[in-house]
């Protein structure tokens, strides 16, 4: 078992996920007007966790709290395979649960002094986090449904391995450019058509400013 799981980002119109490498997605976030915004955190609180990878946290340094709507934040899992996070993240707020999840090569020190400050860490993988080995820990944890919020490796390494049910998306009426601007799926990428994920449009409307898309994924 594991949990449903929702990708949910903003995008430009040519797909980028920020201005360019190494840039806080929070500079585009501002182009998102307050019915955006509602609608992103309406999600979060609904959901029973939250996952961003440890790169988003090193670069956006995200709350993933609920604030905009009413509701109850989820539980944070942020994958890091040596624990690599700033230990004066927003992330370690005592607002939600956090879990850091690491790997065997987390040093022990750093995965003490988290612990120390309130988040559980799950040693799950030697190299990297295995995600086929943290879907059922995460389902039994009581995470039913989890919300994918970036960036593009995890979300690669998560539809990569068939994980992903639905991608909704908060388009932004910009094209920022740029060649090795991360996109809303890195990876490996499939280079393949037969091995491509496909996706069946479930709605599209306007929350705001903004086109919203919701995107099912298609099981072959
Ligand atoms: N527009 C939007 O909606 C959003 C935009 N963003 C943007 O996306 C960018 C970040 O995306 P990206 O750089 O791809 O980083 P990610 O946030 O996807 O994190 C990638 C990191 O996750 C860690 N990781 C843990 N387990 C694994 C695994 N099994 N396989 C691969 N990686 C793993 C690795 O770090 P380690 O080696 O330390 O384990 C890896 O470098 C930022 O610029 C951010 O602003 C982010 C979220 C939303
Ligand atoms: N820029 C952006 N657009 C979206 O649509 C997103 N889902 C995200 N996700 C992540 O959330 C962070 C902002 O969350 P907080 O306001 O800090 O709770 C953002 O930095 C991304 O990491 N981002």
């Amino acid at each position: 078992m594991r949990p449903y799981i929702i990708i949910v980002s903003e995008v430009t119109v040519d797909g980028k996920l920020t201005l360019y490498r190494g840039a806080s997605s929070k500079e585009l976030m501002t182009l998102m007007d307050q019915e955006a915004y509602r609608y992103l955190h309406e999600i979060r609180a609904k959901v029973d966790g939250i996952m961003v990878g440890c790169e988003t946290v090193r670069t956006d340094n995200p709350s993933l709290t609920v604030r905009y709507v009413e509701g109850k934040n989820p539980i944070r899992v942020i994958p890091c395979s040596t624990a690599n996070v700033p230990l004066d993240a927003n992330i370690f707020s005592k607002d939600a649960p956090t879990i850091i999840v690491t790997t065997l090569r987390a040093p022990e020190e750093r995965i003490q002094r988290i612990r120390e400050l309130g988040a559980e860490v799950w040693v799950v993988g030697e190299d990297l986090v295995d995600f086929d080995k943290l879907m059922p820990l995460l389902y039994e944890r009581g995470i039913k449904s989890l919300m994918v919020e970036g960036g593009a490796s995890i979300n690669w390494e998560l539809i990569k391995r068939g994980y992903v049910d639905e991608i909704r998306l908060i388009h932004l009426p910009v094209v920022v450019g740029g060649e090795n601007v991360p996109t809303l799926v890195g990876g490996e990428g499939f280079k393949s058509l037969k091995n491509l994920l496909h996706l069946r449009l479930r709605a599209h409307f306007r929350r705001g400013h903004h086109l919203i898309t919701e995107w099912e994924v298609v099981r072959s």
